[in-house]
């Protein structure tokens, strides 16, 4: 069987795909699948990089002997230790055991805390450079882009970035690998899905990063998943550029958390009343429905957010309170927010978002609408002044 899919003339593609998985990191629904991309350069020197989850080694090593038949691998290029790529770093040294482990002093501390590996290690430092014949690999220390350790390789002839989990995305790859092969528009949600809740946390570093590759010329864009950028590598640089400013969209999301209907009732509402006010994109998320990935992801996207909760045990709907813990940790700023809920007598749950919203420091919009019970006359005049003062906001002031 032939796996080989050259990316040219001496590089290969030897990424496996991953249908089976159903939470990548045991968390993110993976509905289309991930891939574990990894590159196999076939030059006078032989060299790796990166390599794949443990559950598809057996796969990954036909791979790359299908390519080079009986020949040693000379390097193995670690840009990144995280097991979704270094699971299958054991098994290479097993069947080739001259190999060298490139990777920087960070690199080492994890491969022998994760795998007890401490030899032929070849260390690399920031602009070291190693020539594999018509090939030749230059490091890029990006350190928490998004761990401690990684690493980017570029690869000076042709001009390819080899760049770990930066500009990777889910989704499982069902035939084209290259940008100019699929349809784009499932996987820049899922790239922008990725990039919101596993790399958005660590935006001000990606920003910086993206200032050291601003000179340097870039043909192709070769992640650790997802697809390879290879006919618009410009593309996918322009949205981190955009992700990693926390730049946004005219929309608002709006996400609520209701046991009996009354919150997603005001919800509704609000959606009706910004669309009357001349909103087109417009997100309703029921948060106990939705994973909550896929919110984060449109909350990167637009200015507008809007969350609602019914009070539950005093404070907010479970399924908000993670909402809100999320949004909390990865540090997403510059939106507009809108509060509303529901209670029946404490109340809790606007309360407890109100909370969440002095300390994201978003820029407040209207006053908090609180029900009880259920929205009655004066509620709806409420909900409707805050779309309406939303609306505006989008409408004309640029994030
Ligand atoms: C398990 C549970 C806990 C609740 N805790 C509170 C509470 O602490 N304070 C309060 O005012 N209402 C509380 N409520 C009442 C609801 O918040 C209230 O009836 C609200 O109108 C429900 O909105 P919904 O129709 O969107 O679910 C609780 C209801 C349930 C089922």
């Amino acid at each position: 069987m032939n796996y080989k899919l050259p990316i040219s003339d001496k590089l290969h593609w030897i990424g496996v795909n991953d249908r089976e998985t159903h939470l990548f990191e045991n968390f993110w629904p993976l509905e289309k699948g991930v891939t574990y991309n990894s590159y196999l350069v076939n030059d006078e020197k032989i060299a790796l990089i990166d390599t794949v989850k443990f559950n598809k080694t057996d796969l990954y090593l036909e791979k790359i002997k299908e390519i080079i038949g009986e020949k040693d691998v000379d390097f193995l290029v670690i840009n990144h230790m995280e097991p979704d790529h270094s699971g299958s770093i054991a098994a290479v040294i097993k069947m080739w055991p001259n190999v060298k482990i490139v990777g920087n002093k960070k690199t080492f501390g994890f491969l022998k805390g994760f795998y007890e590996i401490t030899d032929n290690l070849y260390e690399v430092k920031e602009g070291d450079e190693i020539n594999l014949g018509y090939h030749n690999l230059k490091f890029f220390i990006t350190p928490m882009v998004h761990w401690p350790e990684t690493m980017m390789t570029y690869e000076t002839t042709d001009k390819i970035l080899f760049s770990m989990d930066a500009f990777g995305g889910f989704g499982a790859l069902d035939g084209g690998i290259f940008d100019f092969e699929v349809n784009l528009s499932f996987y820049e949600d899922e790239i922008r899905r990725y990039y919101s809740n596993i790399v958005g946390k660590y935006s001000p570093i990606v920003q910086r990063t993206l200032q050291r590759f601003k000179d340097v010329e870039i043909s192709m864009i070769a992640p650790t998943h997802g697809i390879v950028w290879k006919e618009s590598p410009s593309t996918i640089f322009n949205y981190y550029d955009k992700w990693s400013r926390f730049e946004a969209e005219e929309g608002v999301v709006i996400v609520y958390g209701t046991m009996y209907g009354n919150t997603a009732k005001m919800a509704d509402y609000l959606a009706k009343e910004l669309s009357r006010n001349g909103i087109k994109n417009i997100k309703i998320f029921d948060a106990s429905k939705t994973h909550l990935s896929y919110i984060i992801s449109e909350l990167w996207k637009y200015k507008g957010v809007i969350i609602g909760s019914a009070a539950y045990n005093t404070t907010v709907f479970p399924a908000v309170e993670a909402v809100l813990s999320k949004i909390e940790n990865s540090g997403l700023k510059n939106r507009y927010l809108g509060v509303f809920g529901n209670k029946s007598w404490s109340g809790g749950g606007v309360k407890t978002i109100m909370n969440f919203a002095e300390k994201i420091k978003w820029d407040f919009v209207a006053s908090p609408v609180e029900a009880t019970y259920s929205p009655k006359e004066k509620d709806y005049k409420e909900l409707s002044l805050l779309a309406k003062e939303m609306a505006n906001l989008v409408k004309n002031n640029p994030k």
